[in-house]
């Protein structure tokens, strides 16, 4: 039975718990439970703390996971990233009081708290910035106004939790993050992961395009396929009135009004959008 470990709380716990539902597996029906065992397709979840996941994984005791990028680089796990996920975005920063930092170098001397010791003591040391990192579970913000550290390093999405804490972020960001699929680093070919990933790929298609459909004078039919090219190429089925054809075509969801709009200039007609509900390519 394959093994995946889903995030039990937080950020990613929602999402992620979502994304392996629309892919067809059993999930737990109250967030009490620990374990959820889909017979069906032969899957066992297990639902652990976000920080934990890059460990199992690592360890090889769970096949495979979701995590967030940073989570699992400060684990320093033997686990890999498979697949950005597109859920929970963030960046991790560095930040200080309004005017007391305003590049890399000024972190050096300093304290930095932060909850991801490994990620920002790897980062400084790659530079040559020579900071004592402070541990903090979270809450990091407020350790400078309680005198524990000079500078923060931490997860920003909105930005509004360092504000009201009157930190400005400064430098570069450290990282970018979002959800990912990980699996163990050494691993051979896993025919039962590959369905999992090729099911998961499915829904992030599914989500990201449309289906969408209209007829269109045949003599305008280059042009129209130029408009919605499809992942391979748009299927054309000839029309009873000869001078007319159907045309089918997937298109990026962001775009679809565009492309409606550029279609009818070119003179379609009956343009029809549809939601993807599942998908393998
Ligand atoms: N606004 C956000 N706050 C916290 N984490 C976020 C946010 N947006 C995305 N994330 C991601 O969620 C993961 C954090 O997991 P974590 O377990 O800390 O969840 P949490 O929401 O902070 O809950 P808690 O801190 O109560 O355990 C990281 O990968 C982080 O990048
Ligand atoms: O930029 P923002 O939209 O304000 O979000 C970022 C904040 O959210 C997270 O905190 P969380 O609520 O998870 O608490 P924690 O510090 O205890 O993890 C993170 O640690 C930041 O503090
Ligand atoms: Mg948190």
């Amino acid at each position: 039975m394959l093994r995946i470990a889903l995030p039990n709380k937080g950020s990613l716990s929602e999402p992620a718990i979502r994304l392996m539902s629309e892919a067809g597996y059993r999930q737990r029906r109250d967030t009490k439970e620990l374990v959820c065992r889909d017979h069906d397709n032969d899957v066992e979840f297990f639902y652990l703390r976000p920080r934990d996941i890059a460990v199992y994984v690592g360890e090889g005791t769970v096949d495979v996971g979701i995590t967030g990028r940073d989570l699992l680089l400060d684990s320093a796990a033997a686990a890999r990233e498979h697949r950005a996920l597109g859920f929970a975005r963030s960046t991790f920063r560095f930040a200080a009081p309004a005017g007391s930092a305003s590049r890399l170098e000024d972190i050096d001397g300093k304290r930095v708290a932060t909850s991801y010791d490994v990620l920002v003591g790897n980062y400084l040391s790659e530079r040559g910035i020579d900071a004592s990192v402070v541990h903090l579970d979270g809450a990091v913000e407020t350790s400078v106004d309680l005198g524990v550290a000079d500078v923060v390093a931490d997860v920003v999405e909105t930005g509004s939790t360092l504000r009201a804490a009157g930190l400005e972020v400064f430098g570069d960001p450290i990282l970018t993050s979002e959800a990912v699929l990980i699996t163990p680093k050494e691993r051979d070919h896993h025919a039962e992961l590959d369905v999992v990933d090729r099911r998961v790929k499915g829904v992030l298609l599914a989500r990201q395009y449309v289906l969408m459909d209209y007829d269109v004078p045949a003599d305008k039919i280059d042009q129209a396929a130029q408009i919605t090219p499809g992942l391979e190429s748009p299927t054309i089925s000839p029309l009873h009135d000869g001078t007319w054809v159907a045309v089918r075509s997937m298109v990026p969801r962001r775009d679809t009004n565009r492309i409606m709009d550029q279609l009818y200039a070119v003179g379609a007609k009956a343009i029809l959008v549809t939601s993807i509900e599942a998908c393998r390519l």
